[in-house]
Protein backbone atom coordinates (compact mmCIF):
# COMPACT_ATOMS: atom_id res chain seq x y z
CA UNK A 1 0.00 0.00 0.00
CA UNK A 2 3.17 2.18 0.75
CA UNK A 3 7.01 2.81 0.38
CA UNK A 4 9.53 5.08 1.08
CA UNK A 5 10.91 6.48 -1.47
CA UNK A 6 14.46 6.04 -2.41
CA UNK A 7 15.45 3.28 0.43
CA UNK A 8 16.70 0.76 -1.18
CA UNK A 9 14.06 -1.58 -1.83
CA UNK A 10 16.08 -4.36 0.49
CA UNK A 11 16.35 -2.24 3.28
CA UNK A 12 15.51 -3.72 6.34
CA UNK A 13 13.12 -1.31 6.62
CA UNK A 14 11.44 -0.65 3.56
CA UNK A 15 7.96 -2.04 2.67
CA UNK A 16 9.04 -4.56 0.51
CA UNK A 17 11.46 -6.03 3.30
CA UNK A 18 8.33 -5.89 5.67
CA UNK A 19 5.83 -7.65 3.70
CA UNK A 20 8.62 -10.13 2.78
CA UNK A 21 9.77 -11.09 5.76
CA UNK A 22 5.76 -10.86 7.69
CA UNK A 23 4.26 -12.16 5.39
CA UNK A 24 4.90 -13.09 1.56
CA UNK A 25 8.14 -15.65 2.97
CA UNK A 26 5.27 -17.50 5.03
CA UNK A 27 2.45 -18.27 1.91
CA UNK A 28 2.60 -19.82 -1.51
CA UNK A 29 2.60 -16.82 -3.42
CA UNK A 30 4.22 -16.47 -6.81
CA UNK A 31 6.06 -13.47 -6.89
CA UNK A 32 4.79 -12.10 -10.14
CA UNK A 33 1.24 -11.52 -8.30
CA UNK A 34 3.00 -9.64 -5.34
CA UNK A 35 2.24 -5.74 -5.78
CA UNK A 36 4.04 -3.53 -3.89
CA UNK A 37 4.46 0.53 -5.01
CA UNK A 38 8.54 1.44 -6.01
CA UNK A 39 9.92 3.78 -4.14
CA UNK A 40 12.95 3.75 -6.44
CA UNK A 41 11.04 4.04 -9.76
CA UNK A 42 12.58 6.56 -12.27
CA UNK A 43 9.53 8.33 -12.99
CA UNK A 44 7.41 7.83 -9.20
CA UNK A 45 4.24 9.61 -10.49
CA UNK A 46 4.17 7.48 -13.50
CA UNK A 47 4.59 4.34 -10.90
CA UNK A 48 1.71 5.78 -8.74
CA UNK A 49 -0.49 5.76 -12.06
CA UNK A 50 0.58 2.32 -13.37
CA UNK A 51 -0.41 1.02 -9.47
CA UNK A 52 -3.78 2.25 -10.12
CA UNK A 53 -3.92 0.82 -13.01
CA UNK A 54 -2.45 -2.57 -11.78
CA UNK A 55 -5.44 -2.15 -9.22
CA UNK A 56 -8.14 -2.06 -11.89
CA UNK A 57 -6.98 -4.58 -13.81
CA UNK A 58 -7.40 -7.43 -11.14
CA UNK A 59 -11.17 -5.75 -10.28
CA UNK A 60 -10.31 -3.60 -7.46
CA UNK A 61 -9.10 -4.12 -3.92
CA UNK A 62 -11.29 -7.26 -2.03
CA UNK A 63 -9.50 -6.59 1.29
CA UNK A 64 -7.70 -3.81 2.56
CA UNK A 65 -5.75 -4.90 5.79
CA UNK A 66 -3.93 -1.48 7.39
CA UNK A 67 -2.93 -0.28 10.23
CA UNK A 68 -3.18 3.54 11.26
CA UNK A 69 -0.48 6.14 13.07
CA UNK A 70 -0.88 8.12 16.07
CA UNK A 71 -2.04 11.16 14.03
CA UNK A 72 -4.98 9.17 12.43
CA UNK A 73 -3.28 8.51 9.02
CA UNK A 74 -4.19 5.49 6.71
CA UNK A 75 -1.55 4.12 4.72
CA UNK A 76 0.60 7.39 4.15
CA UNK A 77 -2.39 9.48 3.55
CA UNK A 78 -1.32 12.03 6.28
CA UNK A 79 -3.59 15.14 8.10
CA UNK A 80 -4.43 17.24 5.02
CA UNK A 81 -4.79 14.55 2.58
CA UNK A 82 -7.20 14.82 -0.01
CA UNK A 83 -10.02 12.35 0.93
CA UNK A 84 -10.22 12.00 -2.79
CA UNK A 85 -6.90 11.41 -3.42
CA UNK A 86 -5.34 8.54 -5.32
CA UNK A 87 -1.90 6.90 -4.94
CA UNK A 88 0.04 9.67 -5.15
CA UNK A 89 3.61 10.89 -3.93
CA UNK A 90 3.60 12.50 -0.40
CA UNK A 91 5.50 14.01 2.04
CA UNK A 92 5.80 12.67 5.68
CA UNK A 93 4.61 14.88 8.33
CA UNK A 94 7.14 15.59 10.98
CA UNK A 95 5.33 13.32 13.66
CA UNK A 96 5.69 10.54 11.52
CA UNK A 97 9.31 10.93 10.98
CA UNK A 98 9.55 11.12 14.75
CA UNK A 99 7.40 7.95 15.44
CA UNK A 100 9.57 6.34 12.41
CA UNK A 101 12.79 7.19 13.67
CA UNK A 102 12.80 4.47 16.06
CA UNK A 103 13.26 1.91 13.49
CA UNK A 104 16.40 4.71 11.71
CA UNK A 105 18.50 4.12 14.93
CA UNK A 106 16.89 7.05 16.29
CA UNK A 107 18.40 9.28 13.39
CA UNK A 108 15.49 11.73 12.07
CA UNK A 109 18.47 12.23 8.95
CA UNK A 110 17.85 8.55 7.98
CA UNK A 111 14.09 8.63 8.11
CA UNK A 112 12.94 9.09 4.77
CA UNK A 113 11.19 12.33 4.31
CA UNK A 114 8.65 11.05 1.37
CA UNK A 115 6.49 8.21 0.47
CA UNK A 116 4.57 6.58 -2.40
CA UNK A 117 1.11 5.63 -0.66
CA UNK A 118 -2.51 4.79 -1.93
CA UNK A 119 -4.90 7.53 -2.03
CA UNK A 120 -7.61 7.97 0.49
CA UNK A 121 -10.38 7.34 -2.19
CA UNK A 122 -7.88 4.30 -3.05
CA UNK A 123 -9.07 2.73 0.05
CA UNK A 124 -12.39 3.71 -0.06
CA UNK A 125 -12.89 1.67 -3.17
CA UNK A 126 -11.84 -1.52 -2.05
CA UNK A 127 -15.07 -3.75 -1.08
CA UNK A 128 -13.63 -4.34 2.85
CA UNK A 129 -11.21 -2.26 5.15
CA UNK A 130 -9.52 -3.80 8.23
CA UNK A 131 -7.58 -1.60 10.33
CA UNK A 132 -5.78 -2.90 13.27
CA UNK A 133 -4.92 -0.33 16.13
CA UNK A 134 -3.34 -1.49 19.73
CA UNK A 135 -1.77 0.43 21.90
CA UNK A 136 -2.19 4.10 23.63
CA UNK A 137 -0.32 5.74 21.06
CA UNK A 138 -4.02 5.31 19.04
CA UNK A 139 -5.83 6.29 21.73
CA UNK A 140 -6.41 9.81 20.52
CA UNK A 141 -6.58 9.22 16.93
CA UNK A 142 -9.51 6.20 17.59
CA UNK A 143 -11.29 8.82 19.59
CA UNK A 144 -11.23 11.37 17.16
CA UNK A 145 -11.55 8.46 13.90
CA UNK A 146 -14.77 7.17 15.52
CA UNK A 147 -16.35 9.70 17.31
CA UNK A 148 -14.90 13.05 15.67
CA UNK A 149 -16.51 13.84 12.27
CA UNK A 150 -15.23 12.95 8.70
CA UNK A 151 -12.31 15.14 8.13
CA UNK A 152 -8.68 15.11 6.11
CA UNK A 153 -7.36 15.78 9.45
CA UNK A 154 -7.49 12.24 10.47
CA UNK A 155 -7.80 10.16 7.58
CA UNK A 156 -9.10 7.28 9.47
CA UNK A 157 -12.22 9.07 9.88
CA UNK A 158 -12.87 7.94 6.17
CA UNK A 159 -13.96 4.95 7.17
CA UNK A 160 -17.24 6.50 8.85
CA UNK A 161 -18.73 6.34 5.45
CA UNK A 162 -17.63 2.52 4.29
CA UNK A 163 -19.94 0.51 3.71
CA UNK A 164 -17.62 -2.54 4.97
CA UNK A 165 -15.14 -1.31 7.19
CA UNK A 166 -14.02 -2.38 10.75
CA UNK A 167 -11.60 -0.85 13.10
CA UNK A 168 -9.96 -3.42 15.38
CA UNK A 169 -8.17 -2.32 18.52
CA UNK A 170 -7.44 -3.35 22.10
CA UNK A 171 -8.38 -1.59 25.21
CA UNK A 172 -5.39 0.75 25.08
CA UNK A 173 -6.50 2.08 22.30
CA UNK A 174 -10.09 2.77 23.33
CA UNK A 175 -9.04 4.44 26.10
CA UNK A 176 -9.96 8.27 24.63
CA UNK A 177 -13.36 7.10 23.29
CA UNK A 178 -16.16 9.09 24.88
CA UNK A 179 -19.24 6.82 24.72
CA UNK A 180 -18.70 4.26 26.83
CA UNK A 181 -20.34 0.38 25.72
CA UNK A 182 -20.79 -2.32 28.13
CA UNK A 183 -19.31 -5.78 27.09
CA UNK A 184 -21.81 -7.48 26.29
CA UNK A 185 -20.73 -10.54 28.33
CA UNK A 186 -20.65 -8.78 31.20
CA UNK A 187 -23.58 -8.96 33.60
CA UNK A 188 -24.89 -5.66 35.01
CA UNK A 189 -24.84 -5.59 38.65
CA UNK A 190 -28.22 -6.87 40.47
CA UNK A 191 -30.51 -3.94 42.62
CA UNK A 192 -31.40 -6.82 45.01
N1 LIG B 1 2.77 3.81 6.61
C1 LIG B 1 2.55 3.10 7.81
C2 LIG B 1 1.08 2.99 8.03
O1 LIG B 1 0.55 2.31 6.93
C3 LIG B 1 0.79 2.27 9.31
O2 LIG B 1 -0.57 2.16 9.46
C4 LIG B 1 1.39 3.00 10.46
C5 LIG B 1 1.14 2.35 11.80
O3 LIG B 1 1.88 1.17 11.95
P1 LIG B 1 1.86 0.34 13.31
O4 LIG B 1 0.54 -0.29 13.42
O5 LIG B 1 2.98 -0.64 13.16
O6 LIG B 1 2.12 1.33 14.41
O7 LIG B 1 2.78 3.04 10.24
C6 LIG B 1 3.19 3.71 9.03
O8 LIG B 1 2.94 5.05 9.12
Amino acid sequence: MDEYVGLPRDHPESYHSFMWTNLFQHVDIDPKNVNILDGNAPDLAAECVAYEARIQAVGGIELFLGGVGSDGHIAFNEPGSSLASRTRVKSLAYDTMIANARFFGGDMAAVPRMALTVGVQTIMEAREVVIIATGTSKALAIQQAVEGGVGHLCTLSCLQLHPCSMVVVDDDATQELKVKTVNVSTPFPSNS
